[in-house]
């Protein structure tokens, strides 16, 4: 007491009363209590972060060190966080290379835009799997008292549903019969390459076929073989496409070829090839009997005057019934 009487002599200031031992017993009773919940919440944090299945992650930008990944990572990633947490290129290196390029220039707009949602790239995992992830990142802490920002982000693999996504596409854009483009596809696609040809002013060839005589071929050996047919078929058209080149049914027994930088003396190979190949199919009816198809072709190039595809394809639908009134297996120019 004397000590205390004496410092407020000397100094002046505010007594500075010692705690009692209650005051101490109650203090630490206080601090225990706070430990015993602040690792009750540690402990249901780190519960919630290893049932969600998408990787947290924090990242020291101005160090370019992860300093947290959650547990999900070694699941969604197949790697040690370990290796991670030691070593950001262990990231790099788990990109899939071409998705490396977007994945760090996504990660530097985070600093630029505060936030990014929904960046998406494929990774390899571990095991040599392929997976695609989607990340939303955001600025968590600006650069302060000489630190860089912190970024951070939740990984969340979306490998299902792209494969769905994939799917649904291919459905949505596929002949169920053929396997070719549909009639919608084919023209959404030949539109973008017609409007392209346009702009550059190069060649570009529109060919239709048409099989002849088709419904005989279903009336005397029946719908099953007449579908056979045009699988048959089909697979003739795509045999003979090039890089590019865009085939598709377009009705019952239509198909349509377009050949962006083609030119005629080119297309006019291509469409005899085609003409062949279909010539040299053979199917066995249900006579025991072998029958061939042919295909009357009408076929057309990209002119000055055309405003738009359907021009083209008026020309090439014209020049094939012309090769039909001509007797059909012919190819004629429109
Ligand atoms: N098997 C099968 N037949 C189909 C399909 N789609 C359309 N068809 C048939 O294709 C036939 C087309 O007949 P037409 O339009 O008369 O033509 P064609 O007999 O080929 O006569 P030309 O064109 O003059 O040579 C019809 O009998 C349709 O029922 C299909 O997906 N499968």
């Amino acid at each position: 007491m004397n000590l205390l009487k004496d410092r407020k002599d000397v100094s002046d200031g505010p007594a500075i009363v010692p705690p009692s031992e209650a005051q101490t017993l109650l203090a630490l009773m206080h601090a225990r209590g706070e430990v015993a919940r602040l690792s009750e919440r540690e402990q249901l944090f780190s519960t919630l972060l290893g049932s969600v299945n998408a990787v947290l992650w924090a990242f020291d930008w101005q160090n370019q060190q992860m300093i947290y990944v959650s547990p999900a990572y070694e699941q969604i990633f197949g790697r040690s966080a370990a290796l991670l947490l030691g070593d950001f290129d262990e990231w790099r290196n788990s990109v899939y290379p071409d998705d490396l390029e977007y994945a760090e220039k996504t990660l530097r707009e985070v600093l630029e835009k505060g936030a990014v949602e929904g960046r998406e790239y494929r990774i390899i995992r571990g095991d040599g799997q392929l997976r695609w992830l989607s990340d939303k990142c955001f600025v968590a802490r600006q650069g302060e008292d000489g630190r860089g920002p912190t970024i951070v982000g939740i990984a969340e693999d979306i490998t299902e549903k792209k494969q769905l996504e994939g799917e649904l596409q291919r459905l949505a854009t596929t002949d169920v019969l053929t396997q070719s483009s549909n009639r919608r596809h084919f023209f959404d696609c030949a539109r973008r390459e017609f409007d392209l040809a346009r702009q550059y002013a190069t060649p570009l060839a529109f060919q239709l076929l048409d099989i002849d005589d088709f419904k005989r071929i279903n009336d005397t050996h029946g719908h099953q073989m007449g579908d056979q047919v045009l699988q048959r078929v089909a697979q003739c058209g795509s045999a003979v496409l090039r890089r590019g080149d865009l085939f598709g049914r377009i009705g019952g027994e239509e198909f349509a070829l377009l050949l962006p930088g083609c030119k005629p003396d080119l297309a006019e190979q291509i469409a005899e090839r085609l003409q062949r190949e279909i010539q040299r199919l053979s199917f066995r009816g249900n006579d025991g009997r072998r029958f061939g198809v042919t295909i009357s072709l009408g076929v057309t190039y990209l002119r000055a005057s055309d405003a738009d595809l359907s021009a083209m394809f008026a020309r090439a639908d014209a020049a094939m019934y012309t090769a039909k009134r001509m007797g059909k297996n012919q190819i004629v120019l429109g």
